[in-house]
């Protein structure tokens, strides 16, 4: 298998352009990176990687934020309004509720426009111009096309993007509106939606910018690597386990690239990756039940429902590379309830961190599979909340609780605090 983990790092082909190519997972066609705009391999319509001749190691990271890490990523600069660099919190009540040795959580929400997503547009639409192409899109359950809309922006580029009517957050499309994106509601799924971008995309009509774009997944590697040197700051040890939300398997997909990068160049001892966890909603959970199978691929849900929208989807197209990812990282997969989803974002909320629901379904698969026995005590562990409270106000107003209405005088203040 070609993303095993003990994977030889691989031979360069006459394609590389300054040591980086293009290679499918599949049949291991390589293709030159800037050339010509392809997302999948021409020969067997397989998920393409970029793949370089040198991998970095720490020492070769500087400067802060996703370039901080350039000796990892396609380019040497992207289009960015400071990406990355974002927190890992401490959060001492929720790790002693949960009960294992150390938790923290990797707050991507505390990016330029609320989500990780953030860190694969600052490459991929410097890969674009790179490209030559003017024109951006995207199918979004809202945080892709907030960002495809604020990047693109700043690069000065068209975009568009299709979301599924009614399913997507208002402060996201709040977002994608502001920052001058043509937004187009489509009557069917985020699933659909990726369909029809990808058929647009192949058309010749726009530039895609979902994950499927192997760009913007070397982007999101780099949560991977602030995750581990954060923990070999504070710990002098990497995590033992990385839980997060899966949706479009992007970041599953991303940090085992970073792990399989840092293992090849003699950074990382196989036995030191940290298990990659993967968390779904009940009503929206192809990948865990994969995982529960022992199946090589992914069925597509055509009904999927839950109060995460942003984690609303059938068909992660990264299952390919996420479905490795998990299995040889010794990693598992695990679906939780809306309801434990929404007492986990409470749990997060107060501890002063504000997820929106997707995010807190990390939290929620912890503490659930802690509670089986799953992950051990002694374990630590980092949980990545993909996306900021205030991109979905409402779930976060239903989660939290009504205000009190007090007449407009202290006596009257005073009586109600009292009553
Ligand atoms: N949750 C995502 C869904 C699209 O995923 P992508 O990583 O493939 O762009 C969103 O915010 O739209």
């Amino acid at each position: 298998m070609s993303l095993s983990l003990s994977a030889e790092k691989p031979a360069v082909p006459d394609d590389a352009d300054d040591g980086v190519w293009l290679e499918c997972i599949e049949c291991g066609e390589t293709f030159p990176p800037f050339e010509d705009v392809r997302y999948t391999c021409d020969e067997c319509g397989g998920l393409l990687e970029v793949r370089y001749a040198d991998l970095p190691t720490f020492e070769d990271f500087d400067g802060q934020g996703v370039w901080r890490y350039a000796a990892a990523l396609p380019l040497e600069a992207g289009v960015t309004t400071q990406e990355g660099a974002t927190p890992l919190y401490e959060v001492p009540r929720l790790e002693e509720s949960v009960g294992v040795e150390a938790l923290r959580i990797k707050h991507e929400g505390m990016n330029p426009t609320g989500s990780f997503k953030d860190r694969g547009m600052t490459v991929g639409v410097a890969v674009a111009k790179e490209l030559g192409v003017d024109r951006l899109a995207c199918a979004s359950t809202g945080n892709t096309s907030a960002a495809l809309a604020a990047y693109g922006s700043r690069g000065g580029m068209e975009t568009l993007v299709l979301l599924p009517a009614g399913k997507v957050a208002a402060g996201k499309i709040a977002q994608a509106s502001l920052h001058g994106a043509r937004i187009l509601e489509v009557d069917g799924n985020f699933d659909a939606c990726l369909d029809i971008v990808q058929e647009l995309a192949a058309g010749g009509e726009a530039y895609l910018l979902n994950s499927l774009n192997p760009f913007r997944l070397e982007g999101q590697k780099t949560i991977g690597l602030e995750i581990l040197e954060g923990f070999l700051a504070d710990y002098d040890a990497v995590p033992d386990r990385i839980v997060l939300p899966v949706g479009n398997a992007g970041n599953t997909s991303a940090l085992y690239k970073a792990f399989r990068e840092l293992v090849q160049a003699g950074e990382l001892e196989e036995s030191e990756v940290p298990k990659l966890t993967g968390v779904q909603a009940e009503g929206a959970a192809p990948m865990v039940e994969a995982i529960e199978n022992g199946a090589d691929e992914v069925r597509r849900w055509d009904e999927v429902e839950t109060r995460a929208t942003a984690i609303r989807i059938g068909n992660p197209v990264n299952a390919p590379k996420a479905l490795p990812g998990i299995r040889e990282t010794g990693g598992t997969a695990i679906a939780v309830s809306d309801e434990e989803i929404t007492d986990a974002q409470r749990d997060l909320a107060r501890e002063g961190i504000g997820v929106e629901p997707a995010s807190a379904a990390s939290v929620a698969g912890l503490r659930k599979l802690r509670a089986e026995g799953v992950v051990d005590d002694d374990e630590r562990v980092a949980c990545l909340t993909t996306g900021h409270l205030l991109k979905d106000p409402d779930a976060a107003a239903a989660a939290g609780h009504d205000p009190e209405p007090v007449p407009a005088e202290t006596e009257g203040v005073l009586e109600h605090l009292q009553s």
